[in-house]
């Protein structure tokens, strides 16, 4: 029997195939602890019910030890889940010695060495079970609203975000590059399927060590043909707030037990703030901030935006100047590109890049050659604009980051099962 379905088992004998996540024994009653990663229940041995060694091995028995074991399910209210069993009989499979991470209070670096046990606790256990409620519902909503799923390679020979942060490898005598972003892939797909989405691991090689900046993080990326930045905005906010209100509905047991406050969460509804490049270097100078317009945003001045709002804000409109190549030049304005961040509030920050691509050949080819990058490299990416070249957007949804504000983490350390961050790949 799995933990998470003993409802289903009220006065049935079963067995549990698990861990000790805690045990503690008195003369005559042990209570044990097992969890089978669905979910921990509280396994009560009685002397007058086991043997003699059951009885021994049952006191004995320590935290993360392997066993299985079986007994009658009952309802009880003060139980973790409501559940409890009555138990008959053990079987220790591993007895574990020492395990490193005991209920006490652990330093970070400690944790991060030991992560292939960290996720065994508690807290992890959340975190990961809310971060795969957000995928799915990433996919469950893309899926169900005519996007495709169109994988994109994670080879590649093209920089997307710019050349400071690839990492590169050797293809069989070639420079090749981790994919940064699968946008430009996704701008061929789009003008075959009209709105398709990649999903994968992508790569920067950033020398930022900050609570949000991983080097290996995973991105979701919708595009669609016919659509303008504006429309690009509607998508993501509907997208958003849909992620939101599932893991509110389905991760609520999670929530609490990481002990993040619902509430904030509640308020997430569309429609979503939007405001201007301009009007954000206007609203941070009013804040003290020493922003100068042609600056770009670092984490303190997002992070000074969002405070400002409740629900999730769009800043859009952003100088051409600091912005990636592919980014539609403002007709209104042609100092700034079509492109909108969205800011997550309570101070996390950008989980969304997107906006408008450039789709004239002519322009297109000027911000190649003022970029430096290799015409023939791009060519393929060019001829998108030379056969039905269409007003197109997309975004880029950050997991990790949107995992950090779901369920307001400090650090993205605790978004991923093994996180990659500037001089920590191990485990
Ligand atoms: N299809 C697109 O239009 C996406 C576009 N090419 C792109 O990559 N935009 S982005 O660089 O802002 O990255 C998008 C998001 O990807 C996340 N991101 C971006 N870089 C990181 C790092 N280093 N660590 C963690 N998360 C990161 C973050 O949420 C960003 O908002
Ligand atoms: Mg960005």
């Amino acid at each position: 029997m799995y933990i998470d379905k003993a409802a289903d088992y009220i006065g049935q004998v079963q067995t549990i195939e698990g861990w000790v996540y805690n045990s503690r024994s008195s003369g005559k009653v042990a209570f044990v602890l097992v969890r089978d990663g669905s979910g921990i229940m509280q396994c009560v041995v009685a002397k007058s019910d086991v043997d003699e060694s059951t009885f021994e091995a049952v006191r004995h028995l320590t935290q993360e030890s392997s066993i299985s074991i079986t007994g009658a399910i009952h309802a009880e209210e003060r139980a973790p889940g409501g559940h409890e069993m009555h138990v008959q009989k053990i079987e220790v499979h591993q007895a574990a010695v020492d395990y490193p991470i005991t209920p006490k209070e652990h330093g970070v670096d400690f944790l991060m060495s030991n992560r292939h046990l960290w996720l065994r606790s508690k807290r992890q256990w959340a975190i990961m079970r809310i971060r795969a409620t957000i995928v799915k519902s990433i996919r469950d909503y893309l899926d169900d609203n005519g996007f495709l799923l169109m994988d994109a390679p994670i080879l590649s020979a093209n920089a997307c975000e710019g050349s400071s942060t690839l990492f590169s490898t050797d293809y069989f005598g070639v420079p090749a590059y981790l994919s940064q972003s699968g946008q430009l892939y996704n701008e061929a797909t789009a003008m075959a399927f009209g709105r398709v989405y990649c999903f994968g691991p992508a790569f920067r090689a950033e020398k930022s060590k900050t609570r949000r900046h991983l080097t290996e993080f995973w991105m979701v990326e919708p595009e669609m043909a016919y659509c303008n930045w504006s429309q690009n905005c509607d998508v993501q906010e509907a997208f958003v707030t849909y992620i939101v209100q599932q893991v509110l509905e389905k991760r609520k047991e999670e929530l609490a037990i990481i002990e993040r406050d619902p509430s904030p969460l509640e308020k997430i509804a569309t429609p979503f703030p939007r405001i201007s490049y301009d009007e954000a270097v206007k609203l941070l100078q009013k804040a003290g901030s020493p922003i100068q317009w042609g600056d770009d945003f670092g984490g303190d001045e997002e992070t000074l935006i969002s405070n400002q709002f409740e629900r999730p804000v769009f800043v859009h409109s952003y100088p051409k100047s600091f912005k990636a190549f592919y980014m539609k030049t403002n007709p209104a304005n042609p100092q700034t590109v079509l492109c909108a961040d969205l800011l997550a509030p309570e101070g996390y920050g950008e989980i969304i890049g997107g906006g408008q691509r450039e789709d004239d050949y002519k322009l297109l080819l000027e911000r190649v050659h003022a970029e430096g990058l290799a015409e023939a490299d791009y060519q393929w990416y060019l001829d998108l604009r030379k056969y039905g070249s269409v007003p197109h957007s997309g975004f880029g949804l950050g997991v990790e980051r949107t995992v950090a504000w779901i369920c307001k983490l400090p650090h993205v350390r605790e978004t991923a099962p093994f996180p990659r961050l500037l001089e920590k790949i191990y485990p």
